[in-house]
């Protein structure tokens, strides 16, 4: 088991994509802005901004060029979008994302419900988005996010042989490195240990990145588990937003601010400004009104004493 001490983790704020797709309002352009401003401010240096979908699925997310285009400008930011097909991944190299993720249901019930494709259509898309990637030359990282991987609500059990089978295959279609996500908040710790360490031992470090949903309150659990197994970067949604629209009984995203309390109360180095993350999230209540937030370092504020693993070791 790899030793915390002396490392660091990444947060990717994903609450402008998966957050706001899961509500039914629209936020201003203006604010989806000021969030990743304020979100880079907090030191936040992977924001996913949007999704280049068909609007008249998720007209919540339709600006996402201009979101886009903002967050390129601040330096170090790497600015990614979601794509679940050719036609969005076009729209992502053309507006220079820096990275794009294709989602791909380990379920295929779910795979047809979000995509309309099965599995393996989506990783022979993601072969198709490879070779446009390449012949246009462009820098874009593709990621794959293979979703529903501790099982689903439309399908019930995913073997987890079949999500092993599947990272595998993006991997094999050209995707540059893939991720593992609880779509619907089945996983536990013990789930996580097991399917992170199988994952690990079929694609080493091209697996990249975790992303848990908090419906049954075991969204820190599950990053503790994960993080345990050596995985550092974690998909979170600001106050616990989210869910996909095409997953019965999704919820929110374990809360960026108490995913970071977390690590940082461990003595790993995120590099973020909780106190910031906290008064963004004020912000966001106050973007969102009526809308319900989730979260709990808000309710208590920070203990005095933050790093508690660092100062133990001191
Ligand atoms: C994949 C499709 C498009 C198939 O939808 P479809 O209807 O089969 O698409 P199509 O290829 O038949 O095209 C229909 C029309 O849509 C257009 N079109 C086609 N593609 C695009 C595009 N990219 N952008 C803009 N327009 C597009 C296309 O040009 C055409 O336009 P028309 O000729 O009728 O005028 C649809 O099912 C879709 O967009 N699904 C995405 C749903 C979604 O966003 N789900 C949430 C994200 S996944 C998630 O939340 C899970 C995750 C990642 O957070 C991790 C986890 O928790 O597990």
């Amino acid at each position: 088991m790899p030793s915390t001490a002396s490392r660091q983790a990444v947060l990717r704020e994903v609450g402008l994509r998966d957050g706001l797709q899961s509500l039914a309002r629209t936020m201003p352009t203006a604010q989806k802005l000021a969030w990743v401003d304020a979100a880079y401010a907090a030191g936040q240096r992977e924001i996913e901004v949007g999704s280049f979908v068909p609007a008249r699925l998720l007209p919540q997310l339709a600006d996402t060029a201009e979101v886009l285009a903002h967050a390129k400008a601040l330096p170090g930011l790497v600015a990614s979008v979601l794509v679940p097909n050719l036609k969005g991944a076009q729209k992502a190299l053309e507006c220079g994302a820096d990275l794009m993720v294709v989602p791909l249901s380990a379920s295929h019930a779910h795979s047809l419900a979000n995509l309309r494709k099965t599995p393996d259509e989506v990783v022979a898309e993601v072969a198709r988005i490879r070779a446009q990637r390449d012949a246009g030359g462009h820098a874009t990282l593709i990621e794959g996010g293979v979703g529903t991987a501790f099982g689903c609500t439309l399908q019930g059990e995913v073997e987890p042989a079949e999500v092993l089978r599947l990272l595998v295959a993006l991997l094999d279609a050209g995707a540059d490195r893939v991720s593992l996500a609880d779509t619907v908040g089945f996983a536990d710790p013990e789930m996580v240990r097991r399917m992170f360490e199988a994952a690990r031992r079929e694609v080493g470090d091209r697996l990249c990145c975790a992303h848990f949903h908090d419906t049954r309150g075991l969204g820190l659990a599950n990053a503790y588990a994960a993080w345990q197994t050596g995985i550092e970067r974690f998909d979170a949604c600001l106050a616990g937003i989210g869910g996909c629209p095409h997953a019965p009984g999704a919820s929110g995203n374990v809360a960026t601010e108490d995913l970071a309390f977390m690590l940082e109360r461990m003595g790993v180095e995120t590099g973020l400004d909780i106190q910031a993350l906290l008064a963004l999230r004020r912000q966001l209540e106050a973007w969102l009104p009526g809308e319900t937030l989730h979260g709990v370092l808000w309710q208590a504020g920070l203990p005095q004493v933050l790093n508690g693993a660092a100062a133990m070791a001191a």
